[in-house]
């Protein structure tokens, strides 16, 4: 059996590495258009803020180590066309010959593309993406020159945010703008968005939420110089878009089903409407417990499970999907944020009636003196009382908490079962009247 996987990043190579690990039989062939697989982007605004050394450690395999394990891998190689009857994709490779390789299995992993600004102006020099690893270095080559002071970063969701706080260690004046009214707003509600508002603000970031920018200008070199709003004209010496992404479905969207916003529709095997091919990662549609929905998340989290299951199914062990919650995290100067399943207002834009308890406590006991306080709000369906979403915000490590809220998501656990559950005590760590057990105590 012969696997073509279009696409080496995460979702790619979690498939590929459970095929080779578990099926000696299987012949895998990768074909990627980059230079570089398995680049962790999370990890971009952690090197351009210089809170890590350099970017070396953000990939974790690379061409050689799949070529050892007995895989084909086509790198600098980009797939034009895949005739999906005869089973060929066909590709221009690292020669720029037209070559081919055929299938019986075929996995799309290719991706996800950053959504731009259709604005006059979008192409200029000093206007940034930040997807890919190559991006990544464009942005930190701009960052580093003494001429850019003011960085205009378009978009305050993950990226957004995580960027800014970059450019503001790097010393750059940042300006800050979203088309809503506060940070994160895909996340978060407002009670805990206006936490992360505040935070970013104290540390020198400008907040422009509610401003839409119209317009790039540039300088007599083509240089953006100023960026035009529907509120106001900015002097800026460079630009950050990071407004979201998109499926990556050009190749297969004439032939597969797809979703709303073009992600290839997959079953919870990740096969696509074509039973010769499955569809991984942040170019597929994934199954979400909250909304009992299909739905689209980006998040390599997803992309390395979609892969395990997709290498499963082909390999030949049948294996369902779960579904996820979109889990999600951001540590920004020091305020942790968690979050996952659906915030009271994502509930709202999705028809689901919710009922909210919220709770503020201190981390430990008082008598500890290195203590943050922690704000929860768990979010539950009225009709079911099932948990649909957790939000945590604090400067404490609070990131553990949420892999429960995701757990009690995807097993329909009531806001009731919370209220007695058996939670440790250690005055190390948390209180015995802990703001989990408060906060659910305290739900109507
Ligand atoms: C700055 C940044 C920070 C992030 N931080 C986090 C985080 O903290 N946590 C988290 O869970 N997620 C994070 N994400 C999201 C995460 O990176 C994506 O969800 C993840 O990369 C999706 O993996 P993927 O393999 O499905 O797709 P991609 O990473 O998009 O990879 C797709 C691959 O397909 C290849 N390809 C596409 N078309 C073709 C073609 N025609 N021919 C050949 N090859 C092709 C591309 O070259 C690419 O290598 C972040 C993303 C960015 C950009
Ligand atoms: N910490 C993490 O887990 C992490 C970090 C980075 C990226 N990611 C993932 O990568 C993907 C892409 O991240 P992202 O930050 O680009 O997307 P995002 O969806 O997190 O944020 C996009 C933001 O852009 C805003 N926006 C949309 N259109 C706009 C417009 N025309 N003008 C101004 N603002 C506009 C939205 O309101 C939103 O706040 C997401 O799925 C994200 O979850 C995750």
């Amino acid at each position: 059996m012969k696997t073509v996987i279009i696409g080496s990043n995460h979702a790619g190579i979690a498939a590929a590495n459970t095929l080779l690990d578990n099926y000696p039989d299987q012949e895998v062939v990768l074909i990627d258009r980059n230079t570089n697989l398995s680049y962790l982007g999370c990890g971009t605004a952690l090197w351009v803020g210089r809170q890590i050394d350099g970017y070396e450690g953000l990939f974790y395999t690379n061409k050689e180590d799949f070529i050892k394990r007995g895989a084909k891998i086509h790198m600098l190689s980009t797939v034009t066309n895949i005739d999906f009857d005869g089973k060929v994709v066909h590709f221009d490779n690292e020669s720029g010959e037209s070559v081919s390789e055929s299938y019986d299995k075929l996995v799309l992993a290719t991706g996800s593309k950053p959504i731009v600004p259709n604005i006059p102006g979008k192409d200029l020099d000093g206007i940034h993406f930040l997807k890919l690893f190559q991006e990544g270095q464009a942005v930190d080559k701009d960052i580093s020159s003494e001429a850019v002071k003011t960085v205009a970063v378009i978009g305050a969701g993950y990226i957004g945010v995580e960027i800014a706080e970059a450019a503001k260690r790097r010393g750059k004046n940042v300006l800050l703008f979203d088309a809503m009214p506060t940070s994160l707003a895909s996340y978060y509600d407002p009670e805990f968005t206006k936490h992360m508002d505040k935070n970013l603000e104290e540390n020198g970031v400008e907040l422009h939420f509610g401003e839409l920018a119209t317009e790039y200008k540039a300088d007599d070199n083509g240089r953006v110089n100023q960026l035009v709003t529907d509120k106001a004209a900015y002097d800026v010496d460079m630009v950050i878009n990071a407004i979201g992404f998109t499926a990556n479905s050009d190749l297969g969207s004439e032939h597969l089903e797809t979703f709303r916003n073009g992600a290839y529709l997959v079953d919870n095997h990740q096969k696509t409407s074509d039973d010769s091919v499955y569809a991984v990662g942040d170019c597929a549609t994934i199954y979400s417990n909250a909304l009992e929905a299909t739905t689209y998340i980006a998040l390599a989290t997803n992309a390395v499970r979609s892969g395990i299951v997709a290498g499963h199914n082909i390999g030949g062990t049948v294996l369902d999907s779960i579904g996820v919650q979109g889990s999600n995290g951001i540590s920004i100067f020091g305020f942790n944020m968690v979050s996952t399943g659906l915030s009271v207002a994502a509930a709202a834009k999705n028809n689901i009636d919710v009922e909210y308890t919220d709770f503020e406590d201190l981390q430990k006991p008082a008598f500890i003196k290195e203590n943050g306080s922690v704000k929860i709000r768990i979010v539950y369906e009225k009709s079911t009382r099932r948990i649909v979403g957790a939000q945590l915000a604090s400067t404490e490590d609070i990131a553990a908490n949420i892999h429960m809220f995701s757990l009690a998501i995807q097993e329909h656990v009531t806001i009731d079962k919370l209220k007695l559950l058996d939670i440790f005590f250690l005055p190390h760590f948390n209180q015995p009247y802990n703001y989990i057990t408060m906060a659910a105590l305290k739900a109507k």
